[in-house]
């Protein structure tokens, strides 16, 4: 049994939390707001973000920073990548000997261009920097929740880190991989959720399981572009951290990528979609960092400049998908 702290009382940190408590460790959740902390403790449930759910009933949760930096050595990061910094340089202000940071996020920072691990890396006192990991793959909280099959890839730039977090992880319904590439799980798992958007945009226009295939398919495309010339290997993306989580998030009703789309698709300017939303929706921001990283990478990604038409200058989506399949003849082997 591990004392593990997590670090977000989401529905992802929640489900996480579950999985853990499941496989014996001591978990103590740390949030802040004080009404779902109160009802992790007393109902066993977090119905704001999982509705329907039990939490085991061993996990305890608290306002409390300092209880929590102090309850263990090993830490889960499970908050939206915009709090990543504020979070883990807290963290790192009352902490003292060696922390390990798991972190669960998907997304990269815009204008900083930077990765999760890199945040972390940048936020917290080196002195206090016991490895820094990332679990990421096709893993829907909803369906973590009530413990059906998953996979999951966990990556890290030390190996012995990234074996530790598949040995903590690891369940009969919740099935770790180890992965050396650090930069392809993390770009994966932030760009899908800009192919995702897009996918529930073509769904909400109604334009059927073909367009849906192709912006999965050319989607992989530029996500493995832009991964490569930031130094991933290809063959991730062809891995949990990449196809299959690009697969989940657009073809999934339970994903926030997916629905904020739909919802634009049919009608819904962006800021009415995100405030229907209670929930994260990574992909907007992600796809403002990845619009301007590929200018940088000088890397070709037609879906999202597209989606970042849409979202940011109110380009019609219509428009949007007539852009896309107007642009130059091409080969696909190119
Ligand atoms: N949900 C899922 O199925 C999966 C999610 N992820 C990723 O996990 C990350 C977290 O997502 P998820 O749990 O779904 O998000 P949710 O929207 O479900 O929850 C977000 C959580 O973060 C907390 N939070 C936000 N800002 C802060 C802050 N400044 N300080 C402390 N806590 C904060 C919120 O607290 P409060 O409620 O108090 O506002 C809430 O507990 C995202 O990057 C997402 O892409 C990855 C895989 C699966
Ligand atoms: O990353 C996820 C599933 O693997 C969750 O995706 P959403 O944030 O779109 O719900």
């Amino acid at each position: 049994m591990t004392n593990i702290t997590v670090f977000g009382t989401g529905s992802w940190g929640t489900a996480l939390a579950n999985v853990l408590a499941d496989n014996d460790h001591n978990v103590l959740m740390w949030g802040k707001t004080e009404e779902t902390i109160n009802e992790i403790n007393t109902e066993h449930s977090n119905n704001k973000y999982l509705k329907n759910i039990t939490i085991n009933e061993t996990i305890k949760a608290t306002l409390d920073l300092k209880d929590a930096v102090h309850h263990a050595s090993i830490f889960v990061i499970a908050v939206p990548t915009k709090a990543i910094r504020e979070v883990t340089s807290h963290i790192s202000e009352v902490a003292d000997g060696k922390k390990m940071f798991l972190h669960v996020s998907k997304g990269i920072e815009p204008k900083t261009f930077k990765r999760i691990s890199e945040m972390i890396f940048e936020s917290i006192d080196p002195k206090i920097n016991g490895g820094i990991s990332v679990l990421s793959g096709p893993s829907h909280a909803e369906e973590v929740a009530i413990k059906h099959p998953t996979t999951v890839s966990v990556s890290s730039e030390n190996d012995e880190v990234a074996k530790l977090a598949q040995d903590l992880f690891m369940t009969d319904y919740f099935r770790v991989y180890t992965n050396n590439d650090l930069i392809g799980i993390e770009i994966g798992g932030a760009l899908k959720n800009i192919i995702a958007l897009a996918a529930g945009i073509t769904d909400g226009l109604n334009y059927g399981d073909n367009a849906k295939a192709a912006l999965i398919t050319r989607g992989l495309a530029e996500i493995t572009r832009l991964g490569v010339k930031m130094g991933a290997d290809p063959m991730t993306f062809l891995g949990l951290g990449g196809i299959g989580d690009l697969i989940v998030t657009c073809t999934s009703v339970h994903s926030r990528n997916w629905k904020c789309g739909n919802m634009l698709g049919k009608g819904a300017t962006l800021n009415e979609a995100l405030e229907e939303m209670n929930m994260v929706v990574e992909g907007v921001r992600t796809t403002e960092a990845a619009y301007y990283l590929a200018q940088e990478y000088n890397v070709e990604m037609p879906i999202t400049s597209g989606l970042y038409r849409v979202l940011f200058e109110d380009y019609p989506v219509e428009e949007g998908v007539k852009d896309l399949m107007g642009r130059d003849k091409k080969s696909e082997n190119i």
